[in-house]
Formats: C-alpha cells, structure tokens, sequence
C-alpha cells in the first residue's frame, strides 16, 4: 500500500512539475531522440562517468544518510551499473519503447533492494547537483532539463514495473540444502524455497548472501523448474570479496540466501520440441544450459516444461580450459544417458594448439569446435558463458548462414565505453 501510495504521488509529481517537461511513462508521449541529441551535445562535459556518479552517491549520501543502507558497503559495482544503464539510456532514448521495456523490468527486480518511489527524487536532485558541479561553466540548462526528462521516463517506467508486480513477493528466501565444492573456487549449491518461486528452465536470477548485504549478483537457475521447490545454483569466485567468493566458501548447508525475480529470454518454446537444437555451454555458463536440457529431457513433463517428448535432436558443445575443469561430468552423463538424440561433445582449452591467433581474448576454442561440426542454418542455438565466447560463437554461427533469430543467449554486458559519437560541446 505504501508502495503505491508513494508512486502515485511521484507520478503526479512527475505530471505537474515545471521546468522540464516531464514525459510520462507511456514511450509514444516521449520525444526521446530529441534529448539524445541535446544530451549527447554536451557529453564530453559529463564523461567518463566515473566522476559524475561519485559525486552523484556524495551528494545523496550527504543529504539523506539513511538512503545509504540501501546500498552495500562496496560501492564499486554500484557504480559501474549505474555507469552502463547511463550509456544504455542515451544510447536507446531515440528507442523510447525498448527503453520503457527494459526499466519495467528493472523496476520490478528493484522491489528487493527496498526502493521506494520517493528514493527516486532524492536520486533526481543529487543527480542534477553531480551534473552542475561535473560540467561546470559550459554547462546548459536545456542539457540538464533532457537529463531529467530522460531520467524520469525511465523511473516512470521501473514504476510501472513495481506496480505490476505488486501480487508477487519483492524476494523469496531460501534454505541451502547442499554445498559442493567441485573445485577450489567452484560450487554447486541447492536451495530450498518454501514459496512457490515462478521461473522458466534458462532463465537467471539476483542472489543476495547475507554475508554481504544488498549486493546482488546474478546467477542462472541450473535446474528445471519441479515439484520439490528447489533450485540449483552454480558459482565460480573470480576474486575476493565478491558475492561468489561468499557463496562459494562462506556458504553452508542450512544458511538462508535471497533470491531475486527471475528473467531471460533464453528459455525453450513450444516450437522448440520439433526442431534440432545446438546448445553451447562455456565454464559456469553451463548452468541455464543444464536447465534447458532437463527441461527437454522431459524429465518433469506436464509440469510447467514441454508438454512431450522433443522430437529434434541437440548437439551439446560443453567448454573448459582442462578436464579438471569439466566440473559438473556425472550430471551430463545421466543427461546423456536419458536420450539418445543428444550428442555431447567436449573441448577443452589444453587439447587445443592454436596457431597465429592473438590474446585469448581473440580466440574460442569453443567457438571454433562449433564451427568445424558443419552446417546448422535449421537449428535453434543457446549459447551461454563467458562473453567473449559467447561473441565469438555467435559471430561463428551468423557467419556460416544462422538467421539472428535463431540464436538465444543472455545479455551480454556492455563494455564501460562511450558511445563512437559521443561529442562534447
Ligand atoms: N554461473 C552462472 O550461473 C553463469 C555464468 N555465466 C558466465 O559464464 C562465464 C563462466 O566463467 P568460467 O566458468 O570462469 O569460464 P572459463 O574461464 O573456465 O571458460 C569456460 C570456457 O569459455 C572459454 N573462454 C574463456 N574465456 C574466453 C575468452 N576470452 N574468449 C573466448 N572463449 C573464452 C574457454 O575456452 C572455455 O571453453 C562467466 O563469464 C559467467 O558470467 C553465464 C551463465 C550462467
């Protein structure tokens, strides 16, 4: 009730203000592509953001103290996101309905962190303060009324977005009922939810350790939806003090995690059933993977999966820098073992001898193994792990004749770069 009450009162805030005309949440009332122009007019004064979005978190911070415990302690992340939703904002705005989309759905996920419409005006007033301060004597004011026009199409639309889903819990608790270590910086976690949790096989979702609080991180579900209500987690810490290296070695069985809405697109479809399938899994990447292919299994048929038993075939491309690496062997046996359309292979980075290829960023050996294993202009391909191989392997694929539409993956996050035409003023 709270929750509505405040964002009914922002959105006649938003309706009735002065200055700079307020777009409601609605993308055909939004002249977006104008304030792109005016906002990337005067760019250079703002960029790199990294110095915008300090001074935004100071000034908010400074003014309302107890907005901070909405935030973890490590504001790094924090900041990076903020810097890559800026960059989408101004990059789409002349796309106002994909942009709409995309903050509904990030108003909906928001409900966890606690934020309630009001926060967002806070937000409004450090923001134009950061900006003012950042830009200094060159600044405009035209450049700062898109700003806010800008911001507050999309706050209008992460509104929209908790509003819709205010039937739903903002987070579901869980119980870990089983921690694996299967290598020293990789485990496999279950975990019970006592609520009914709505999610489809591929789909990811933010997990929060109380370890670390309000830091969320997103991992894919790595288990088909099924009667026990539990879900299965895969985790690879990459470095200390992350939300990894929390679930990885500060987990136990019995501790409570917090798992968020879960989202993606990369999850099978009805037409799916009939047609030949190509699945390629790098490293942890192989978490939605595994979902996707219990799912096609039909291990838990008529329980919300494929309603019967696929008849295409899929090819499975699991990649790993060594065998050692190749953690989760006996879970793709029983798969294997289940159907007999499925075809597994394995690359493994050390069987690989490269020649006259740069930096491993430039290279993928799954990318390349996929390519080799011939033509699959007809297949539907799911492509999961690190995101320079999931670039390389649907550079691969569209290359050798697969319509985009036939490639499934999760976003791909975007490098910290400014837009090529960024200008200053
Ligand atoms: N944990 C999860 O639920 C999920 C994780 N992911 C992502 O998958 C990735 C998995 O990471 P790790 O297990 O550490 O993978 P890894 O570093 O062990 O690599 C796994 C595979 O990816 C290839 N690869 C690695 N770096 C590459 C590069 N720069 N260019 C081309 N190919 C490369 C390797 O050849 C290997 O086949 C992470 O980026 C993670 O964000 C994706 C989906 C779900």
């Amino acid at each position: 009730m709270l929750a509505r009450h405040d964002a009914m009162r922002l959105r006649r805030r938003i309706l009735s203000q002065g200055g700079a005309t307020a777009p409601d949440s609605t993308p055909a009332s939004y002249d977006g592509a104008a304030d792109q122009q005016l906002i990337t007019q005067y760019l250079g004064l703002v960029t790199p953001f990294g110095d915008l979005i300090a001074r935004l978190y100071d000034e908010m911070f400074a003014r309302w103290p107890y907005l901070r415990s909405l935030f973890p302690e490590g504001m790094d992340f924090q900041r990076a996101h903020l810097a890559r939703a800026f960059w989408y904002l101004i990059e789409n705005l002349h796309r106002p309905a994909e942009v709409a989309a995309y903050f509904r759905q990030l108003g909906h996920d928001h409900r966890k962190l606690g934020v309630r419409p009001v926060h967002y005006e806070a937000f409004e007033a450090a923001l134009c303060a950061a900006l003012r301060s950042t830009a200094g004597p060159r600044w405009a004011e035209a450049a700062e009324q898109a700003w806010v026009r800008m911001l507050r199409f999309a706050v209008a639309s992460m509104v929209d977005g908790a509003d819709a889903a205010l039937a739903e819990p903002p987070c579901w608790q869980g119980t870990v009922t089983a921690h694996q270590r299967r290598s020293p910086d990789l485990a496999v976690l279950r975990i019970r939810l006592p609520e009914p949790y709505p999610y489809r096989a591929g789909q990811f979702a933010a997990v929060e350790s109380p370890l670390i609080p309000q830091a969320w991180r997103h991992y894919s579900l790595a288990s088909a939806p099924g009667p026990g209500g539990e879900v299965e987690l895969h985790v690879r810490c990459t470095g200390p003090g992350g939300v990894s290296e929390a679930l990885v070695s500060g987990t136990r069985v019995g501790d409570i995690l917090r798992l968020g809405p879960a989202h993606g697109t990369m999850t099978l479809r009805e037409e799916d059933r009939s047609r030949d399938l190509l699945m390629v899994a790098g490293g942890t990447g192989w978490a939605p993977i595994k979902a996707l292919l219990e799912e096609w299994v039909g291990r838990r048929r008529g329980t919300g999966g494929l309603p019967q038993r696929p008849a295409g075939r899929v090819d499975l491309f699991v990649g790993a820098r060594s065998r050692a690496e190749l953690y989760d062997v006996a879970a793709l046996t029983r798969l294997a073992a289940r159907h007999d359309r499925l075809r597994v292979v394995q690359v493994l980075d050390v069987d690989v001898v490269p020649e006259n290829v740069g930096p491993p960023a430039a290279y993928s050996p799954l990318a390349e193994a996929v390519a080799r294993h011939g033509q699959r202009s007809h297949h539907c391909a799911f492509v999961s792990g690190p995101p320079a191989m999931v670039g390389a392997t649907v550079a691969r694929l569209t290359a050798a004749g697969m319509p985009a539409d036939h490639i499934r993956h999760d976003p791909v996050p975007a490098p910290l770069i400014p837009p090529a035409d960024g200008r200053a003023a």
